[in-house]
Formats: structure tokens, C-alpha cells, sequence
């Protein structure tokens, strides 16, 4: 197998626990082993993880998510560096450091900052023991903790970098079209995102921001930029590598061919 560019985005609803407000630091150890399993295999990994917000939460005494954006910046400004910490600690079992990169949209759609961005991601990559592992700088960006856009950054992001896949690791196995009559089964391949933009729900994670519409959002975006993408279980990373090669389960939205 040769080396890939894989782009993972994690949900806040995977770095969570689900009794608690606090970060899942099993299931955080689980993802960080799965990230050094795929560099093992020769692969490039980089990261784009939400959890700030949600990680900050109790040290913000607050035992569900705040409404208000200034509370939801000041949480993620407490939740970010812990969440760093709590990779970095995982991390360093492996022999691997995180690289932190703090982004908005706004310095994405500068021409000049975007290029910085990619050098330093570039620069990063050049040692194999770095994962770099970004998040929206939350204490500036405003639509970013409104909307969701974590999913779109990891669009973005991946579109930058050129990444061979996007994978969009989340709490449900992918892409489900749940029917009246109460079954529900998960959509293996998509080949035209529109098509299947009706089967998002309403329903999203209590930590969640983005839902299902927004991960359809931005798999388009990937998809015109050239990066096909998989949305595929969090619960579940040691899948990862099968995934990458054609198996496991979730949702395939490949390129057109
Ligand atoms: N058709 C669908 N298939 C799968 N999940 C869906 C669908 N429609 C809505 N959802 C919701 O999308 C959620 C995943 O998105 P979200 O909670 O934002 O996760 P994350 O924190 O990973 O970004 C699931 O919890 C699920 O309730
Ligand atoms: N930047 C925010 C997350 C925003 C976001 O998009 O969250 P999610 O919908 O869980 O990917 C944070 O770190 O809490």
C-alpha cells in the first residue's frame, strides 16, 4: 500500500461522553491510536477536530451546552487547550506531537493567509512525527460555533492540501435513510450529493453543532474541489485502514468518474 493524504474530521458528538458534559478521553485514545496505526502503514494524517467547546464545559461549570456565543467562545478558548493537552498526552505514547493550527473561514478565503496556512502545513508534514490537528480559532470566528462549519473547514482544508480522502468520523456508521415505516439502512455509495440531501434530519448530537446537512454541505464542496470523501463511524476507528482501501462500513462519495 502506498502512502496516502488523509484528512479525518472529528465530531464533538465522538469526543464527548454521552452520560456527561466532558471530553471522552477512551474514545479519544481510541482515534489517536488509529491516527498512529495509519501513519504506521505509510500514510499522511491530518486533523481537523471539533470538541473545544464541549471539552471546556466543565471546568466552565455549565453541565450542558451554553446558547449565548460569547459563553460558547470562552468555553472553547478553556475546552481547546485541554483538548490539546489530551491529544498530546495520547500522542506521545506513539512517539507523535501534535502541531495546533487555529483557522477561520475568513483566513481560508485570503489568498495570502491561505498559502501561509498550506507552508505551514507543509512544513509540519515534512516530519513524520507531527500531527497537525486543527480546529476554528472559536475566539474570533463567530458563524463557525453558529453553523457548525468544522465540516466545511475539513472541506476546505482538504481541498488545500489536495488530500487523496476526506473522512468525516461521526457518531451514527454514515449516511442513514431512515423511512416511515421505521427501517433504516445505511447508503454504501452516493455519486450525486443532491440526490440525497433530503435524507438529513433535523436531529444532531447535544454537543453537535453541523448535523448531517452540514457534513452533505461540505462533502460537496470536497467533491467539486476534487477530494472524494467517506462518512463513517467515530465509535469505530480502528476501521480506518480498511476503509481507506474500499472496505469497512459508511457512506462513499466518490468523484465522478
Ligand atoms: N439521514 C441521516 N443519517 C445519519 N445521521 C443523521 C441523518 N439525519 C440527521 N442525522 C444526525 O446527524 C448527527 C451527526 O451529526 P452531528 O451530531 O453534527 O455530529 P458531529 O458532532 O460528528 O459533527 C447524528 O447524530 C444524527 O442524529
Ligand atoms: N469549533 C467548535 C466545533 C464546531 C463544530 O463544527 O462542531 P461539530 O458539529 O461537532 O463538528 C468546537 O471545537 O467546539
Amino acid at each position: 500500500m502506498s502512502g496516502k493524504k488523509i484528512l479525518l474530521k472529528f465530531g464533538s458528538g465522538i469526543l464527548t461522553r454521552t452520560d456527561r458534559a466532558e471530553t471522552d478521553e477512551e474514545q479519544l485514545c481510541k482515534l489517536v491510536q488509529a491516527i498512529a496505526e495509519l501513519k504506521r502503514l505509510g500514510h499522511q494524517v491530518v486533523v481537523v477536530s471539533s470538541g473545544a467547546v464541549a471539552a471546556g464545559l466543565k471546568a466552565m461549570d455549565f453541565r450542558e451546552r451554553p446558547t449565548d456565543l460569547v459563553t460558547l467562545q470562552a468555553c472553547a478558548a478553556v475546552g481547546q487547550s485541554y483538548l490539546m493537552h489530551t491529544y498530546q498526552s495520547y500522542l506521545r505514547g506513539h512517539g507523535l506531537h501534535v502541531g495546533q493550527l487555529l483557522l477561520t473561514h475568513a483566513d481560508l478565503e485570503s489568498k495570502e493567509r491561505a498559502e501561509r496556512t498550506q507552508s505551514t502545513l507543509l512544513r509540519l508534514l515534512q516530519n513524520p512525527n507531527i500531527v497537525p490537528i486543527i480546529n476554528e480559532n472559536d475566539c474570533v470566528a463567530v458563524e463557525e460555533l453558529k453553523f457548525g462549519d468544522n465540516d466545511k473547514l475539513s472541506s476546505r482544508v482538504a481541498t488545500l492540501w489536495q488530500a487523496d480522502v476526506l473522512i468525516l468520523l461521526t457518531s451514527v456508521p454514515g449516511l442513514m435513510d431512515i423511512r416511515d415505516d421505521g427501517t433504516v439502512s445505511i447508503v454504501a455509495e452516493v455519486n450525486n450529493v443532491d440526490e440525497v440531501l433530503h435524507l438529513a434530519q433535523e436531529a444532531k448530537g447535544s454537543f453537535s453543532v453541523g448535523g448531517m446537512g452540514s457534513k452533505l454541505r461540505a462533502v460537496q464542496d470536497a467533491i467539486q474541489g476534487g477530494v472524494p470523501c467517506i462518512i463513517a463511524s467515530g465509535r469505530h476507528p480502528e476501521q480506518l485502514a480498511s476503509l481507506i482501501e474500499g472496505g469497512g462500513i459508511g457512506t462513499r462519495f466518490p468523484l465522478a468518474s
